[in-house]
């Protein structure tokens, strides 16, 4: 039995982001914008809302451990239903409906993990039409551009009437009820799929009601969307007039042992030579890890995880980084870009660049452009070219001033 007036959200973030695909990019619910992850701007929309008692996100099985991460960026902890999406948004909503059929609600908002500009207001506006005795509630917008026809290419075969026209956002509102026995039974109807929720209440004869959509609220479906979004958020929360734009260098070092293997920049590369020292060794990590650190003057690694904590042995070093990264968002910054610079006669980086700049971009979510890695020899000289070790020197550029949520 729905308790009166108890409101759940499912925000389904199952999509693969094939319009938004760039070559060895992640989906782009995973993509940062503003310094953090679209969907974890998403999440905390929903998470920060008064009126919202519980949430179900709908994630793909392929996506567990960027989530984990996105989770991490969001603003404060939260209990959440994560459950595995279907082949298209349709069945990944009704999945997300199942999870929340016991948690009694009377009405559930749904909404992409991809638009994370949905603001309080917008969901205020939902949830009161609801309230207000509606059984599906759209947030639209009025259609101002001329529309088009062009069914053969690029020649126009006609102007269509916007007259009545409204492009439908999300979040869409629903009578819990009502929308999950709609969806179960357009599971089973096999006529196509649905591309939104109030068109599957439609088909189940369900009244929907307009309520005002917001501009701002887009769905980002292009990788120019996501760009835009993130010069957006940059712009929008700085708050100081002046860029208060800090540096921090970090260096490192570590002896070579006998082993196969090295781990650089988060990556384990074949080598005839292994590493000693603190956690997995990885000296570029390290580096970046005291980089950021001092842009916020916290102190280096050693400080946040001793070397003399057994817990650290061999541990993987995007923990540390990650862990920066972290203090720096909290301190109200954004990271511009990292720069490493590898000193070993051995392993070779070159081909091995492009991987170790994807993962630093994945574990600091920042967009690739804005890591670079870059390996020199050390000319046979002194113990680097003894190969007695190998070092890393790495910098952090960091722009402080922005609006934090903690
Ligand atoms: N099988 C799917 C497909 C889509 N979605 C979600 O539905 C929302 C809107 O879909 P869309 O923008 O079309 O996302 P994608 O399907 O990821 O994009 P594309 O069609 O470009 O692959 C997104 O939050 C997406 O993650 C989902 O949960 N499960
Ligand atoms: C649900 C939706 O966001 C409403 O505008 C939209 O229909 C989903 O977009 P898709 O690209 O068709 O999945």
């Amino acid at each position: 039995m729905a308790d009166k007036d108890t409101v759940g959200a499912v925000i389904v973030a199952a999509g693969r982001g094939e319009r938004a695909g760039e070559p060895g990019s992640a989906p782009k619910q995973y993509r940062p914008i503003g310094g953090r992850q679209v969907l974890a701007w998403t999440i905390d929309s929903f998470k920060n809302h008064p009126d919202i008692d519980a949430i179900a996100v709908v994630i793909h099985a392929d996506d567990h451990s960027l989530f984990d991460r996105a989770l991490q960026n969001c603003s404060q902890p939260a209990v959440l239903t994560i459950v595995e999406g279907g082949a298209n948004r349709q069945e990944s909503v009704l999945k997300g409906l199942e999870a929340l059929s016991d948690a009694g609600l009377s009405h559930v908002l749904i909404h992409d993990g991809v638009r994370p500009f949905a603001n309080g207001p917008l969901i205020d506006r939902v949830i009161a039409r609801l309230r207000n005795g509606s059984m599906a509630a759209l947030p639209a917008i009025a259609v101002a551009d001329t529309l088009k026809n062009a069914f053969h290419g690029d020649r126009v075969d006609g102007t269509v009437p916007r007259r009545g026209l409204f492009a439908a956002q999300t979040p869409q509102g629903f009578e819990f009820a009502a929308i999950f026995d709609a969806h179960q039974r357009a599971s089973l109807n096999s006529d196509g799929e649905f591309t939104d929720d109030c068109s599957i209440a439609e088909w189940a004869k369900i009244p929907v009601d307009l309520v005002g959509g917001d501009p701002e609220n887009v769905k980002l479906t292009t990788a120019g969307d996501i760009a835009l979004a993130d010069e957006k958020l940059g712009r929008k929360n700085l708050t100081n007039a002046i860029p208060d734009v800090r540096t921090g260098n970090g260096y490192d070092v570590h002896a070579h042992i006998a082993g196969n293997s090295v781990t650089l920049c988060g990556l384990e590369i074949a080598n005839d030579q292994a590493l000693s020292g603190h956690s997995d060794a990885d000296v570029a990590l390290h580096a970046l890890t005291d980089a950021l650190l001092a842009t916020c003057g916290q102190g280096d690694i050693g400080d946040h995880f001793p070397p003399t904590d057994p817990q650290w042995e061999g541990a993987a070093s995007h923990i540390f980084l990650e862990h920066a990264a972290e203090l720096v968002r909290k301190a109200g910054g954004v990271i511009s870009n990292v720069d490493i610079t590898l000193i070993c006669e051995a392993p070779k980086i070159g081909p091995h660049k492009a991987a170790m700049r994807s993962k630093l971009g994945e574990i600091l979510s920042i967009p690739v452009e804005r890591c670079s890695v870059k390996a020199t020899t050390n000319e046979r000289i002194g113990f680097i070219g003894r190969r007695e070790g190998i070092a890393a020197i790495a910098t952090a550029t960091v722009v402080y001033g922005y609006d934090t949520d903690d």
